[in-house]
């Protein structure tokens, strides 16, 4: 069966690959990561410079998902330009995702400036939602801030841009952000970013389990499903056909990626999970999916992507 997912010109030869920020901030990982079955692959959301990140403990598993406050630790952008110049050199014909999160429009346009004059051939990410740096709300957040960084970057940049959402949870918010992300020749829309500042409690010690920010992090995992799943329908049916939707919240299993797909999704993202188990995640949900559409009948995505009934 056929299981190719397309995004600008790239075809993929299946629509699964990392969340940033999970399995992808060193070489080490990176490098398992282009070696498994998943059909692309997402860096770590990239500052100019290295950053160190918040204090430890700042991920923790926890039983229905995870909670994180890292604070957008990062070798700096260079190293993952670097790793995508190899990478599309030593694969001819295959590109990898590139995600960027400057702590100012500066920081952000000198990093699109930088990825425009390069070599680079895959996608760039504009990460407009880490909730996890104290002082800096989130851009996505910012519905006037959100158009002028798209303004200023369309000014110039001329290669594949999606962008990274953070959650919305009113259908005004989801109208507002759909007019603004519809005047951009985007590439697509990944949705969505973690759960912002969530706490987790542990009873025993009557404490937090993270550090940074008395304990208030960004939740993923099983959590955030239903969330994410809203988001991937909303902005599917409100955004033009050309920018593409990647779904990304609560990924476990085959039938959470047909769910994804259901909603339009043209890639799946698994975070949460793929922490907790590796790799071989993708080989378990490719096999899990692919009996899912075999059971159905079908031959490929296209026959139900974004094909969700309403009652
Ligand atoms: O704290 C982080 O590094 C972080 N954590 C998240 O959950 N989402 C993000 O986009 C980022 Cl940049």
């Amino acid at each position: 069966i056929e299981l190719k997912s397309k995004i600008a010109q790239f075809e993929f030869e299946n629509p699964l690959m990392n969340a940033s920020g999970v399995w992808c901030e060193n070489a080490e990982k990176l490098d398992e990561m282009k070696n498994s079955s998943s059909g692309s692959f997402v860096t770590k959301s990239a500052t100019p410079q290295l950053r160190e990140g918040n204090p430890s403990p700042r991920y923790v598993e926890v039983p229905l998902g995870s909670i994180n406050s890292m604070g957008l630790p990062n070798l700096g952008f260079d190293f993952y330009l670097n790793y995508s110049l190899k990478f599309q050199e030593e694969n001819p014909g295959k590109i990898n995702f590139l995600s960027i999160a400057g702590m100012s429009m500066e920081d952000n346009l000198e990093m699109l400036h930088k990825l425009n004059d390069s070599d680079f051939k895959g996608l760039t990410e504009l990460n407009l939602s880490c909730p996890n740096v104290p002082g800096k709300p989130q851009i996505g957040y910012d519905f006037e801030a959100t158009e002028k960084i798209l303004e200023k970057a369309f000014e110039f940049f001329k290669k594949p841009l999606g962008v990274k959402l953070p959650p919305y949870f009113d259908f005004a918010h989801f109208d507002e952000m759909a007019e603004i992300l519809n005047q951009f020749p985007l590439a697509y829309v990944n949705c969505i970013n973690s759960v912002g500042n969530g706490l987790y409690i542990d009873t025993e010690n009557e404490s937090v389990v993270i550090k940074p920010k008395d304990g208030f992090g960004g939740i993923g995992g099983a959590y955030v499903k239903p969330t994410a799943l809203a988001n991937v329908r909303a902005f599917y049916t409100r955004l033009n056909k050309n920018i593409k939707i990647i779904g990304c919240g609560g990924v476990e299993s085959g039938k959470d990626v047909f769910e994804h797909l259901l909603c339009g999704a043209e890639m799946v993202q698994i975070g949460t999970h793929l922490a907790r188990n590796g790799v071989q995640v993708f080989d378990k949900i490719l096999t899990e999916l692919s009996e899912i559409m075999n059971q159905k009948g079908y031959n490929s995505i296209d026959e139900f992507r974004g094909k969700l009934k309403s009652l």
